[in-house]
């Protein structure tokens, strides 16, 4: 296990350039797999999530080939099939969230998928129902071993129909559409996500001969094809990085451009910063955000209420913000209840924030009121395990505020999701240093 070192208290300032979008590429990839011609990809983030998915391709019999630091090329013309049956694929394929998404795809083209309980986050039940229902719905038959959580979907010809999701979710909705492009007829799916990440993958896929319709929106139309050929994508920055930097700068008093932030694909990610008091000023395609020198004062209702931030399906705010968001608030003027609807399990790492001097109050395990010290008391160090990727950045971005030197173990939770985090944020002048070993 790594550990990072962290002396707080410093502002920093610079430019920072957000990586390539985690849970879009997660998509992107596994749709290398419905076709036997080349794909490029560019912006593929470094982080292990995305590492680990690109060998279980190369394991699947996928040509993979870095072009450069953060692009490559992958072709899909010889398949191993029987990869998805080895103890090996069962083992690695747990081992993240997205590899969920190889079903689809393998299921469209090769008549079958198979896949391991996939990992990622532990953040509260992660369900995996939307997916099968959609594959069942399509006319595959499910299979699922309990002994070994491994999950099987296989059909000899996928038949286009219409469905209603149970849940927009993200991940089942890419799935669900990986598998209809493919289908025989046409498919629609209502209460479908339609996440920036997903709109990104309906492009790609239409650019590969797909005919997907009413994309951004929660109604798609899916008019199957036979084949798709090989594209070019590029992946947009990944929008929780470019909130986690926000929170970032906010925390520490620190003057930060973040760049090429593509605005016109971030949502209410601005707004919902804006409403905590934090000024961000739109220069071209960066974020400005000056230092905070006299801190940010949350804003109320109209009516005077306290303000609360939750989440919801895009367009609504993700779900992946919120711990970033409730430590920015512990440094604001003002109060405001945090509500995390989707997840059971990701509000319980306010405790170290507790320790280290946050005024906070779990009042139950989706719901926190946060009363802001307004920087009149600074945060205290201390030593932290990060239990997830989101609150492991955003103990990081307390521990940068924080009085003293921090210590936080387990930090491959954050080098999941956050690309050269170190070196990227010295050159921003934060002092923090990685250790092997705890
Ligand atoms: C690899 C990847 O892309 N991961 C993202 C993806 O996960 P993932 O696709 O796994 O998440 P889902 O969208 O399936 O659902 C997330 C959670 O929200 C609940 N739910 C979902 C939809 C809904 O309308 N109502 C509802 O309550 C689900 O029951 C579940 O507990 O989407 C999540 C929700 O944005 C993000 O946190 C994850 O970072
Ligand atoms: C929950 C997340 O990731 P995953 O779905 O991969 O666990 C996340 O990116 O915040």
């Amino acid at each position: 296990m790594g550990t990072f070192k962290i002396e707080g208290g410093h502002q920093l300032k610079g430019d920072i350039q957000p990586q390539g979008a985690k849970n879009e590429a997660l998509q992107i990839l596994c749709a290398v797999l419905l076709t036997p011609e080349q794909v490029t990809i560019n912006n593929i983030p470094d982080i292990i999530d995305i590492n680990k998915l690109i060998a279980l391709l190369s394991n699947l019999g996928v040509k993979v080939n870095r072009v450069s630091d953060y692009s490559y090329t992958f072709q899909a013309d010889d398949i191993n099939l029987d990869y998805m049956q080895s103890a090996e694929f069962k083992k690695e394929g747990s081992g993240l969230r997205g590899s969920i998404m190889m079903v689809g795809p393998l299921l469209a083209r090769f008549g079958k998928g198979y896949i391991p309980k996939p990992g990622g986050d532990k953040i509260g039940r992660r369900r995996l129902d939307t997916h099968f229902e959609g594959f069942i719905n399509l006319g595959a038959k499910f299979r699922y071993n309990r002994e070994e959580y491994f999950y099987g979907v296989e059909s000899d010809e996928l038949i286009g129909t219409d469905m209603l999701l149970d849940e927009a979710s993200v991940t089942g909705t890419a799935n669900i559409v990986m598998a209809a492009v493919l289908a025989k007829g046409t498919t629609t799916i209502y209460n479908a996500a339609c996440e920036p990440y997903l709109q990104q993958l309906c492009k790609m896929l239409n650019r590969m001969g797909a005919k997907i319709s009413g994309v951004g929106s929660n109604l798609l139309t899916i008019e199957g094809v036979d084949q798709l050929g090989g594209t070019e994508h590029t992946m947009l920055p990944d929008m929780i990085e470019i909130g986690s930097w926000i929170g970032l700068a906010a925390m520490t008093k620190s003057e930060l451009t973040i760049k090429n932030v593509s605005w016109d694909d971030l949502g209410q990610i601005p707004n919902v910063f804006a409403k905590l008091g934090i000024t961000l000023e739109r220069r071209g395609d960066d974020i400005y955000i000056p230092e905070h020198k006299d801190g940010y004062e949350i804003q109320n209702y109209i009516d005077g209420s306290i303000l609360t931030i939750a989440d919801a399906p895009w367009p609504g705010f993700t779900p992946d913000l919120l711990s970033i968001v409730l430590v920015v608030a512990t440094q604001a003027r003002g109060e405001v209840l945090i509500h995390q609807k989707m997840f059971e399990s990701r509000l319980f790492f306010t405790d170290k924030l507790i320790d280290m001097g946050a005024k906070i109050i779990l009042c139950d395990p989706h719901r926190a009121t946060v009363i802001g010290h307004d920087f009149k008391s600074q945060l205290k160090a201390t030593t932290m395990v990060s239990p997830d990727i989101r609150a492991g950045i955003s103990l990081l971005i307390a521990a940068l505020s924080a009085k003293g030197t921090s210590t936080i173990h387990n930090i491959e939770q954050i080098d999941r999701g956050y690309q050269h985090i170190v070196k990227r944020l010295q050159r921003i002048g934060a002092k923090i240093e990685r250790f092997e070993g705890n």
